[in-house]
């Protein structure tokens, strides 16, 4: 399923954060959106899922425009990894899970066994299985982290909305997030800071700037030496391994 944001504003107070944004995947495509701090990323994604609405614009869900689907009808399209991961009760994290579920259920309608084989198995896959009775509040940021993930891979959605999503995670679990979604062949729109990773796991990136779209393209061409200078004010090389991946490396 493709996810098509065109022309969108947001105003917040006097401030406009964003000018006029237009991004688009096809389906299965994994997008990165990168940018300085401030620069847009994060209001834009929550424009996309739903926690803001835009002032102006349209943002369609395959043919279906999100602002005329209900909560639950976007919910089993669309699942989100955010930043802050905040609950008012004390869940256990195989609760938080189960909610991922949600969407899927009539209202009153009890969980079965195959929710929570579900469950089980996104737990499994994000190495978080043996934390299941655990407090989701006791857990440390990068295990809140992957059971977030867990929790999104439980609604079984065709597309993903990742705000940076390794923010808490240590290297190994950096990488074995982006793994696991990557593998999962779905629609993915991802606010990446770090270019490196950026330039491993997107198939295109866009690039923000003062609440503007000011680039986009794969990796290769939007990250030149020129380019990145231009956006961050900062000086880099770009190497290819032997393997012909780039990499970035950053001088001080
Ligand atoms: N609720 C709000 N009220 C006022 N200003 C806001 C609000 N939310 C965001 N902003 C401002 O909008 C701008 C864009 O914020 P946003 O979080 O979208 O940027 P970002 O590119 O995700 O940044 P970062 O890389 O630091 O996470 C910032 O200047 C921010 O201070």
């Amino acid at each position: 399923m493709n996810i098509c944001a065109t022309d969108i504003k947001m105003e917040i107070g006097n401030n406009q954060i964003l000018k006029g944004v237009s991004i688009d995947s096809k389906s299965r495509e994994f997008i990165g959106i990168i940018g300085p701090n401030g620069s847009g990323k994060s209001t834009l994604l929550k424009c996309i899922y739903r926690t803001l609405k835009p002032n102006n614009g349209c943002i369609m869900l395959g043919r279906q425009d999100i602002s005329k689907m209900s909560v639950k009808e976007s919910a089993k399209k669309l699942a989100v990894v955010a930043q802050h991961n905040y609950y008012n009760f004390d869940f256990s994290v195989g609760e938080v899970v189960l909610m991922g579920r949600s969407p899927h259920k009539k209202s009153l309608e009890p969980d079965n066994s195959e929710d929570y084989d579900i469950v089980n198995e996104s737990l499994e896959k994000v190495g978080m299985l043996g934390f299941k009775n655990r407090s989701f509040s006791t857990l440390s940021g990068g295990e809140q982290q992957r059971v977030i993930l867990a929790r999104a891979l439980a609604q079984q959605t065709p597309c993903l909305i990742l705000d940076e999503p390794t923010n808490h995670l240590d290297i190994k679990y950096q990488l074995s997030l982006l793994n696991i979604v990557k593998s999962l062949n779905l629609t993915i729109i991802s606010a990446i800071h770090d270019l490196n990773i950026a330039s491993m796991y997107c198939d295109r990136l866009f690039v923000m700037k003062n609440g503007r779209i000011v680039g986009m393209g794969t990796p290769q061409e939007v990250l030149t030496k020129e380019f990145i200078k231009e956006i961050y004010d900062i000086d880099v090389e770009i190497v290819y391994d032997s393997k012909g991946d780039m990499h970035i490396l950053y001088s001080r």
